[in-house]
């Protein structure tokens, strides 16, 4: 199997390269400037046992922070690699929707959802497909989804299964969190990523799922509460798991 992984900053593609045991390392050709690509190399034991047409391949980019350009690395990625892609991932750092999902806890997105993508009227937010353009919902195929979250469970992170929120705009009050809650009382995290990279691998026919590691809480904005090295060393968890699981089935 052949995996694209989408970060939007580099630190985080190093977490999920740091967790990819036993991968074989590909970059994909040169990006756009701004774009950067993290080549996971193998180690001495892993590289025995992996080797061969049945060993993954895993690329993992740096996109930048946003939907735009998370859309158009992983866009780019895809339409330009020497090979197709089966899975791409959309990963990161991530606010959660405590309790559900607390700091250092891990998020895999049954749907990838694009929460201010439509318009704002008296009566409230109405989605794009209500306006009748596109879609605001991806949704990953369960079984894939099951399998990532078994996966990632299994790193010993607590691991939730829910609605990833992209957005433009980080929330940063108690009011937003509540609004966002109210239409989407599901949603386990919120990002900036995920729907970008849905809608690219979609324009591919490839499916995409979105992990996220949660180092804030989604509300009143509080730096000082930020977690993100504990964020980074549960993505990190994550990978290690899916790196010998998942990505080496259907090979
Ligand atoms: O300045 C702030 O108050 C603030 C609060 C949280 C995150 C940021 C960022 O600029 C990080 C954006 C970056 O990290 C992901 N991320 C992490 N936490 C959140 C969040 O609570 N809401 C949305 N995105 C978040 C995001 O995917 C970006 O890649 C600033």
């Amino acid at each position: 199997m052949r995996v694209l992984v989408v970060t939007a900053v580099a630190a985080e593609a190093r977490s999920v390269a740091a967790g990819l045991v036993g991968c074989a390392a590909r970059a994909s050709r040169p990006l756009p400037s701004g774009h950067t690509v993290t080549r996971h190399l193998l180690t001495g034991h892993t590289l025995a046992r992996l080797t061969g047409p049945a060993a993954p391949a895993v690329d993992v980019l740096a996109g930048g922070v946003g939907p735009a350009a998370a859309a158009v690395g992983a866009a780019t990625a895809l339409a330009t690699a020497p090979y197709p892609y089966d899975l791409v991932i959309s990963a990161g750092i991530a606010g959660g929707f405590v309790p559900r999902a607390p700091l250092g806890s891990l998020v895999v997105a049954d749907a990838i959802v694009a929460a201010d993508l439509g318009a704002d009227t008296p009566d409230g937010y109405v989605a794009v497909e209500e306006l009748g353009f596109g879609r605001s919902v991806h949704v990953p195929p369960p079984e894939l989804t099951a399998r990532c979250a078994d996966a990632v469970a299994s790193s010993g992170h607590r691991t939730l299964t829910a609605p990833v929120l992209t957005v433009s705009t980080v929330t940063g009050t108690a009011a937003r969190a509540a609004e966002l809650t109210a239409r989407h009382p599901r949603a386990g995290a919120e990002a900036m990523e995920g729907y970008g990279v849905a809608e690219a691998a979609a324009a591919h026919g490839v499916p995409a799922v979105e992990i996220r590691a949660v180092s804030n809480a989604v509300g009143p904005r509080d730096r000082a509460a930020w977690r993100i090295g504990d964020a980074l060393d549960a993505l990190r968890a994550a990978f290690q798991p899916l790196s010998s699981g998942v990505f080496l089935e259907d090979s």
